[in-house]
C-alpha cells in the first residue's frame, strides 16, 4: 500500500469521521479464511471493490443499528499479511477488529499474539474479537480450549465460513461494538478527534444557516 492512500476516493479515511460510517478490519495469517468469512456474511450483497494495486478489498455493507442506518466498510487485505505486518493506514480510524485463525493450523493460532500486539500499537482501545475458523473440517476442535482470547479478555467465536456457523452472529456483534465504540471512544485521542469533528460539524451547520439568512433576509 502506498502513502498517498488518501488520494483514492474509496480510501478517503476522512469519511469515517461521519457519524454513520464505521470501518472494521480483519487480521490473521494468510489463508485462515478472512475473505471467505466476509464473503459468507455479505453473500446476498456481494459487491467487493477490488483495489488490486493496493492489495486491498473493501466490502461495503449497510446495517441497521438501533434506529440508525450505518454504512460499514470491511477492509480486507490480500498478501500483505505474509509479511506479518500491515501498513499503518490499514489500522487508521478502524472502529473494530476481527482476528482470525485456522483451527487446522496451530501456527496461525500462535501468531495471533503478534497480530494483537501490532493492533494495540495503533489502536489501543478498539473492540476486538478472536475467531476460530474452519470448524466444519473437524467439529471436535470446539471441545478444545483456546486460552489466548480469555487471557486478553476478548470475545471468542467458533465459526465456519464454509457452512456459515456463527458467521452472522459474530459480524452483527462486531458491527454493534464498532458503532458503540465510535459513539463512546475510550481512546483519549479518538475522544478528542470525535469532539473536534462534532464541533466542526456544528460550526458548518451554523455557517450555512448564516449564509442562508444573508441570501434570504426574510428568513432572518
Ligand atoms: N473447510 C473450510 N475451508 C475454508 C473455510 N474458510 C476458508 N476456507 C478455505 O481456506 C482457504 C483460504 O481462504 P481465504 O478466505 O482465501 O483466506 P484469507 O485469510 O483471505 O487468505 P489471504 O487472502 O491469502 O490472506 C480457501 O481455500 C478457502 O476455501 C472454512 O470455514 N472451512
Ligand atoms: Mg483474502
Amino acid at each position: 500500500m502506498a502513502d498517498h492512500i488518501g488520494c483514492i476516493p474509496e480510501l478517503d479515511q476522512k469519511k469515517y469521521d461521519a457519524r454513520e460510517q464505521v470501518k472494521i478490519i480483519c487480521l490473521g495469517d494468510s489463508a485462515v479464511g478472512k475473505s471467505k468469512l466476509m464473503e459468507r456474511f455479505l453473500m446476498d450483497e456481494f459487491r467487493p471493490q477490488q483495489l488490486s494495486t493496493y492489495a486491498l478489498t473493501l466490502y461495503k455493507h449497510t446495517a441497521n443499528v438501533g434506529n440508525k442506518t450505518v454504512t460499514v466498510d470491511f477492509w480486507d487485505t490480500a498478501g500483505q499479511e505474509r509479511f506479518q505486518s500491515m501498513h499503518p493506514s490499514y489500522y487508521h480510524k478502524a472502529h473494530a477488529c476481527i482476528m482470525v485463525f485456522d483451527v487446522q493450523r496451530k501456527i496461525t493460532y500462535k501468531n495471533l499474539a503478534n497480530w494483537y500486539k501490532e493492533l494495540r500499537e495503533y489502536r489501543p482501545e478498539i473492540p476486538c474479537c478472536v475467531v476460530a475458523n474452519k470448524i466444519d473440517a473437524d467439529l471436535k476442535v470446539t471441545q478444545r480450549s483456546f486460552s489466548f482470547a480469555k487471557k486478553q479478555g476478548l470475545p471468542f467465536y467458533f465459526v465456519s465460513a464454509a457452512d456459515g456457523t456463527n458467521v452472522v452472529k459474530m459480524f452483527r456483534e462486531m458491527i454493534n461494538r464498532a458503532v458503540d465504540y465510535k459513539q463512546n471512544p475510550s481512546d483519549f485521542m479518538d475522544e478528542v478527534l470525535e469532539e473536534l469533528e462534532n464541533f466542526a460539524l456544528e460550526k458548518k451547520e451554523e455557517n450555512s444557516e448564516d449564509e442562508l439568512k444573508a441570501e434570504s433576509p426574510e428568513l432572518a
